[in-house]
């Protein structure tokens, strides 16, 4: 049985997946500049592992070419995408080490370039619906696997994509919170969106690694405050990728 590969994309904290058997790392070109992933098998299927930020971390999240990334999964055969975004909660009753399985989110971006369809292509002007845009299967996908290892996530949350790299005011998350934001990150958008353009399936872990800015103790977010919540928590993430793909693998054998 022909099985399409599994698109993961992660960032901060997520930089190698040790469980990829026989990983290739492939740099490719696209129509919107090079994109480079690893090709490994995962529990015998086939998965693409894309670190958002590029090697070491090294592009910020404004600077991050979200249409070469799409573009080089789309390529690559890929259909579904589980995304990983670590973020700051805007929701007082969220706490870092938190898991949510995303459902929406607001762009409060600027200056970056965030669709496929700039009017030139055979389709003309495109205007994208993206309700659901995180896709109802792979959400269900998600939340059963982290059922499955016992590890507690919100079903729902709304992401709030800020332009970066600076960290959000007070009065932002304020905002964000009046529009119904959950969590605050800075590279959820336009990647969900350009996936649902390129017809792919995206669904999206969002773990939070500090309060908002204002929100709880009003001391200033660190980097060193992110890391150790990263160290503690990321392997929640990977057990809930680990029995979604072993979950497809047993299907799919
Ligand atoms: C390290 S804090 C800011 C950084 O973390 C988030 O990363 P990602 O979305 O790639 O998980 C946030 O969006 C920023 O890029
Ligand atoms: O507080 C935050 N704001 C935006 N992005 C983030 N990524 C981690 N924490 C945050």
């Amino acid at each position: 049985m022909m099985t399409t590969p599994l698109g993961i994309i992660a960032g901060t904290g997520f930089y190698d997946l040790d469980a990829l058997e026989d990983p290739v790392v492939e740099t490719v070109e696209t129509a919107y500049g090079e994109a480079r992933f690893t090709r490994g098998r995962w529990h015998g299927i086939p998965v693409v592992f894309l670190t958002r930020h590029g090697a070491g971390h090294s592009v910020p999240p404004h600077l991050v070419n979200y249409r070469a990334n799409i573009r080089a999964l789309a390529d690559a055969g890929v259909r579904d995408v589980v995304a990983v975004n670590v973020t700051g909660s805007i929701d007082p009753e969220l706490e870092p080490g938190d898991l949510l399985c995303l459902d929406d989110f607001l762009d409060f971006t600027k200056g970056r370039v965030s669709t496929f369809h700039d009017g030139s292509g055979p389709e003309g002007v495109v205007h994208v619906d993206v309700v659901g845009a995180y896709h109802p299967e792979l959400r269900r996908e998600i939340l059963d696997a982290a059922s499955v290892v016992g590890e507690a996530i919100r079903d729902g949350g709304v992401y709030a994509c800020f332009e970066g790299p600076r960290f959000e005011t007070p009065a932002e998350i304020r905002l964000a919170r009046l529009a119904g934001a959950d969590v605050a990150g800075m590279t959820g958008v336009p990647e969900v969106v350009l996936a649902v353009e390129a017809g792919l399936r995206y669904a999206a872990i969002s773990l939070v690694v500090n309060p908002a800015a204002g929100v709880g103790a009003q001391d200033p977010i660190t980097m060193d405050e992110i890391t150790a919540v990263l160290a503690a928590s990321s392997a929640k993430v990977l057990a809930i990728l680990d029995d979604l793909v072993h979950t497809r693998a047993t299907f799919a054998s």
